[in-house]
């Protein structure tokens, strides 16, 4: 590893005037640095692993007095970065941490870059990627909350969990090579379909929690996501402008009316909601509304909850029925609009054709039911299990598991279809490395220097 060869320094703490500042210096040259600088009161015979020595730092050509300082030596591996770290506790003034610094340089240790010293953490193995992310949230929290995840991240959960992931897909390949060396020996085929409920369970489950931890603590964050879809013309606009009590998207009696998202921040009873008006779902030839289409779709995928909007004064058509049958996964609240209108579509059909979805009346014309619907829409939310999840995935988690799953898709497509041990291990092996990235045993070079360069220099 390069790294060793390498001695860093840096300026630990803050710039600017302080109680106390910290020089760190990290790497093989620590030892003899030490011994050229750093003068003990005492005179001992070497510096012991974790202990705090009171003394001055001196010139080391004219002895000079720099500074009045405490020292600690930590000796590799037992240290955060697994090398020798040398810290020097110095009077907090940044002329003193400069020159105590610019020593330390002379006798030979470098610069430290941003997150080095993690980094070296990292690359020996002290903590895995997702903890070394946790070191850098640590530093930047702004709230309690965040704190407190980035606290419990820093414990390696998160990286536990996508370890027994992966010992079970490490398995099923294991499995699946046998499968391969032998071919002539037909037990595979048995056995593999023993595999697509453990695949099911302790893969694809675990994941999913996991995203939906990712999704639970951003609503408690930033606010739900609620989308208002449905076919062209049901309401979807004048609904959104009943909620928001103003007329903000356009109203017509053109279907294929609104293209763009339109997205305001809702607030009922303290609670934010981003609602977000979407285009009508239908298939189109128009260039400019297929696109509005598309988002519209994006968005759905995208929301907490969904208000599906359905005309009552027509009779319930194929396209209502196959928007639900595309978004049946999500929260839904049925919401039937133009409820002053004679109805068309019997209540009986609905419960059947729509499972057990809550089901709201309204008018957004005449804005009747909107308070009702308010309420569903609170009681909805908040009678999700709205406790924290006990640890949660980041941004970059999110979307590193999110191309795990298509990579378990295409696995349990594969046996499905009895593709060839060896075409299904190669997508095991894929989503193997998927998840490897969350922890940093395959995460790309450029996506490492990317993670550590946030850091600040001397962490
Ligand atoms: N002064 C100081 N405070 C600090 C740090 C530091 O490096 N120096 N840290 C980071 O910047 C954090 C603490 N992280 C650390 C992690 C491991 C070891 C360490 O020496 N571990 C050894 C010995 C453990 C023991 O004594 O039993 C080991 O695990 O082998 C030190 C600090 C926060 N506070
Ligand atoms: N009678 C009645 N008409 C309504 C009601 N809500 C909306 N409308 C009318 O239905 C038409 C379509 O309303 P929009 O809100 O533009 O419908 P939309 O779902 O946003 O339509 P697109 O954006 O084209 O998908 C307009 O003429 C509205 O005035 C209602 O509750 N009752
Ligand atoms: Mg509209």
């Amino acid at each position: 590893m390069p790294y060793s060869e390498d001695t860093i320094a840096a300026i630990a703490t803050p710039p600017g005037v302080g109680g106390i500042g910290i020089v760190r210096i990290s790497g093989p040259l620590v030892e003899e640095i030490a011994r050229r600088i750093f003068r003990p009161k005492k005179p001992i015979s070497h510096l012991k692993s974790h202990h705090f020595y009171y003394g001055h730092i001196i010139h080391p050509e004219n002895e000079e007095i720099i500074d009045e300082v405490m020292v600690v030596l930590m000796r590799a591996p037992h240290s955060y970065t697994c090398e020798d770290v040398l810290e020097i506790h110095c009077h907090g003034s940044p002329l003193v941490l400069k020159q105590v610094l610019e020593l330390s340089l002379k006798l030979g240790a470098r610069l430290a870059e941003p997150g080095e010293f993690t980094k070296r953490a990292f690359l020996h193995g002290r903590l895995d990627l997702s903890q070394a992310e946790a070191v850098l949230n640590i530093i930047q929290a702004r709230t309690e909350r965040e704190l407190q995840f980035a606290t419990r991240q820093l414990q390696g959960y998160l990286g536990q969990e996508i370890k027994r992931i992966r010992d079970c897909l490490r398995e099923f390949k294991a499995h699946l090579e046998v499968a391969i060396d032998f071919p002539e020996e037909e037990v595979e085929i048995a056995p593999l379909d023993a595999w697509l409920p453990r695949i099911e369970n302790q893969v694809l489950k675990p994941i999913k929690g996991l995203l939906q931890a990712y999704s639970k603590a951003r609503v408690l964050r930033e606010g739900a996501i609620m989308a208002i879809v449905g076919k062209p013309n049901v309401g979807k606009s004048s609904l959104l402008n009943c909620l928001l009590k103003e007329d903000k998207a356009i109203v017509t009696s053109i279907p294929g009316t609104t293209r763009d998202i339109i997205e305001e921040v809702l607030n009922i009873n303290g609670m934010p909601i981003r609602v977000a008006d979407t285009a009508g779902l239908r298939k189109t030839k128009h260039a400019i509304e297929a696109i509005g289409v598309e988002r519209a779709w994006e968005k759905i995928a995208e929301a907490d909850i969904v208000l599906l909007v359905i005309d009552v004064s027509r009779p319930l058509g194929k396209e209502d029925k196959e928007i639900y049958e595309k978004i049946k996964e999500k929260d839904i609240i049925l919401v039937l609009n133009k409820s002053d209108l004679t109805p068309k579509i019997d209540e009986k059909v609905l419960k059947k054709e729509f499972k057990d979805l809550p089901i709201v009346h309204i008018s957004a014309l005449y804005g009747q039911g909107i308070e009702k619907l308010e309420k569903t829409i609170y009681h909805h939310l908040l009678g999700r299990d709205v406790s924290m999840p006990s640890f949660i995935p980041t941004l970059r988690h999110k979307q590193v598991l999110e191309r795990a799953i298509e990579a378990i898709n295409r696995i349990k497509e594969a046996m499905v279809n009895g593709l060839p041990a060896v075409f299904i291990s190669v997508e095991v092996k894929e989503a193997l490395d998927i998840l490897g990235e969350i922890v940093g045993e395959t995460t790309s070079e450029d996506i490492l220097e990317y993670i550590f360069s946030q850091f600040c220099i001397g962490k």
